[in-house]
């Protein structure tokens, strides 16, 4: 444990996992965009911990990249220059996209890591960090390098994501966990509501066309889904969580910018690669868009 992590932001799922880090005794630095440590209280079961972590010093070895799907290639092009020509990198976000962007930036030697969380965390204040509901979380290796790497990175991510499984290959979580997002999310900014309103009669058609046309695109890439089972799970995140705001429905809410390119853009990207059209995909993405101008 002589490596220090170094954990990109002071978000809320990089704070998470750089607390759980601390208090598991490896050392942890924080890459923010202002200089200096950073000192917040972290909550997690009742216990709360005061903690101060410092600034980022190169060479980085050890990368987590905890941002919004939409950061994560200026925050890796800010970073490439800081890192050990055998860095081991881990991309944590909601959506997909990013590999593809990140992988050509790489050195020969550099790792590649994907952390997919159901954690739920949330900062009632700047300096205040709380976890708010357990979920899994699986990490898979994108791009495989030393074998001593491979152990460190696995033992790290289970104290930071702790319950945590690792898996061969991540893509068929990250389009389950599309799926999810790209009904849920998109539906709830729109309108404005927490998440257990879409349970209402009015959201179900449109639902089931959503999903119906990302079972299309889907298998178009290779992934396959029962309409069925796909639906029974978006209706029990909506029932499971009813009485949370989904994160885009916060961003729109605060005023910040969307996933909405690496959720519903993502999707009509590859469907359009694929010949497909996604008519009402495209229809909330449009009405998102227009609300934001
Ligand atoms: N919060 C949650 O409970 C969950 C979140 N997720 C997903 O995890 C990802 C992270 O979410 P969350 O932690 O909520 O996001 P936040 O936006 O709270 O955190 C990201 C942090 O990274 C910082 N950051 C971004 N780019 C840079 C950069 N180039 N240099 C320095 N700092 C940077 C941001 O700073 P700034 O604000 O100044 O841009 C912010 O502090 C998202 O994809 C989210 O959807 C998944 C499951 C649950
Ligand atoms: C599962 C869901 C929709 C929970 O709100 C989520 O992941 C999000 O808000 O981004």
């Amino acid at each position: 444990m002589t490596q220090a992590w170094t954990v990109v932001g002071q978000g809320a799922i990089g704070l998470l996992a750089a607390s759980r880090l601390h208090l598991a005794g490896y050392q942890v630095q924080l890459f923010r965009r202002t200089a200096g440590p950073f000192r917040y209280q972290f909550e997690q079961a009742d216990a709360l911990h005061s903690i101060q972590l410092n600034a980022a010093q190169a060479p980085i070895s050890l990368l987590l990249v905890p941002v919004k799907a939409y950061a994560v290639l200026s925050a890796l092009q800010q970073l490439l220059p800081l890192l050990s020509p055998d860095a081991q990198i881990a991309l944590c976000h909601n959506g997909m996209g990013s590999i593809e962007q990140v992988l050509p930036l790489l050195q020969p030697q550099q790792g590649l890591w994907f952390v997919s969380t159901s954690q739920a965390t949330f900062k009632p204040t700047a300096q205040q960090i709380r976890h708010s509901g357990q979920g899994p979380s699986y990490l898979a290796c994108i791009k495989a390098t030393a074998p001593h790497y491979a152990d460190l990175v696995r033992s790290a991510m289970a104290v930071a994501f702790e319950p945590l499984t690792p898996v061969d290959d991540i893509q068929p979580l990250l389009w389950r966990k599309l799926a999810v997002n790209s009904v849920i999310n998109p539906l709830t900014a729109l309108h404005q509501v927490p998440n257990g309103e879409l349970a209402k009669p009015e959201f179900q058609p449109q639902i089931s066309a959503l999903l119906q046309e990302f079972i299309e695109v889907a298998t178009a890439c290779g992934q396959k889904f029962e309409f069925d089972e796909i639906s029974t799970q978006v209706q029990s995140v909506i029932h499971n969580t009813a009485a949370n705001y989904s994160s885009m429905q916060q961003d729109k809410a605060h005023g910040r910018p969307l996933e909405l390119d690496a959720i519903t853009g993502y999707l009509l990207k590859r469907a359009k690669a694929a010949g497909l059209t996604l008519p009402t995909h495209q229809a909330l993405y449009q009405a998102l868009h227009q609300q934001s101008l």
